[in-house]
């Protein structure tokens, strides 16, 4: 998948992590949104045969993010300008303690500002190891006045088939469940399985979850979060997928979005402030 991502685009769009041992990544610099993970070979996100890259559209699929607003928003587009504005490569690929690294940028400027006036800086570091991707998002306030936000990284899974994957580490935790009101409800299993439309905010979870049935070959992911308190688990089943113009009818079956963010409830940073939050996916 890579190699086919690497020639799709000018090389100017794209920075490309290479460990030379079947474990790559691309990233596209619209949105920083990462559009492909191969971990020995295996392809582990998803990606739309339908995603529109024409630098206006967030990319359907990867690993886009989500800030300053998850969800629809009464100041600019649904989940935030993150996903649809270009970053800045801060630091180009290169080798760390055995990790390939990279850090990505995006500041505000006169359009973030005039949706919404506060001054940022984001910076998205990429850690490429033999079997894991770390991601650390730090926002700074680089303002004189503090301002509120939700964030999260939109993680889509690729899975072999959906009826085989379950998400573990769930169970007893209150979510909010989208697709019904935004009612509250208690989550009783232990594997959580996916059979049909879902759209559910789990809060206050634990800094680990396994995602199951990831890939073609059925992996297991395990999910490492730092300071991302809810877990968003989002499929649009058939219906909802037919109505989607950049999602083919039946990719829902082989897609699971595991979203780590901070969303349930604001984060206020006052000015001059740094916050870090991270992910790293590891297949196990
Ligand atoms: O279509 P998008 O704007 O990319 O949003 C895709 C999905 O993202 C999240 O998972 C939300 O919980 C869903 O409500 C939303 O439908």
């Amino acid at each position: 998948m890579s190699e086919i991502l690497e020639k799709r685009f000018p090389a100017a769009d794209t920075v490309v992590l290479s460990r030379g041992d079947g474990c790559n990544l691309v990233v596209h610099l619209f949105g920083a949104t990462v559009l492909s993970w191969e971990n020995r070979g295996k392809e582990i996100l998803f990606l739309s045969e339908n995603a529109v890259f024409n630098n206006k559209k967030a990319i359907r699929g990867g690993i886009p993010i989500v800030f300053p607003c998850f969800g629809p928003w009464d100041k600019g587009p649904q989940h935030g300008f993150a996903r649809i504005k270009r970053w800045q490569v801060e630091s180009p690929p290169k080798e760390e303690d055995s990790n390939i690294v990279c850090c990505l940028s995006l500041s505000d400027d006169e359009e973030t500002r005039q949706m919404w006036d506060y001054q940022f800086k984001l910076l998205y570091t990429i850690q490429l190891g033999a079997s894991s991707l770390t991601l650390k998002f730090t926002i700074q306030n680089t303002g004189n006045k503090e301002f509120d936000f939700t964030t999260l990284m939109h993680t889509y899974f690729r899975t072999g088939d959906i009826s085989h994957a379950s998400i573990s580490g769930l169970e007893q935790l209150t979510y909010i469940d989208k697709v019904s009101d935004g009612k509250e409800e208690v989550e009783k299993r232990e594997f959580v399985v996916i059979p049909e439309n879902y759209d559910r905010v789990y809060k206050n979870c634990p800094s680990e979850i396994i995602v199951k049935g990831v890939t073609e070959k059925s992996g297991d992911v395990l999910i490492k979060t730092h300071n991302f308190p809810d877990i968003v688990v989002w499929n649009p089943w058939a219906d909802k997928a037919k109505a989607m113009g950049d999602f083919g009818d039946d990719e829902y079956k082989t897609m699971l979005c595991v979203e780590a963010g901070y969303v349930s409830k604001p984060v206020t940073i006052g000015s001059g402030s740094v916050l870090h939050f991270s992910q790293t996916l590891s297949m196990l």
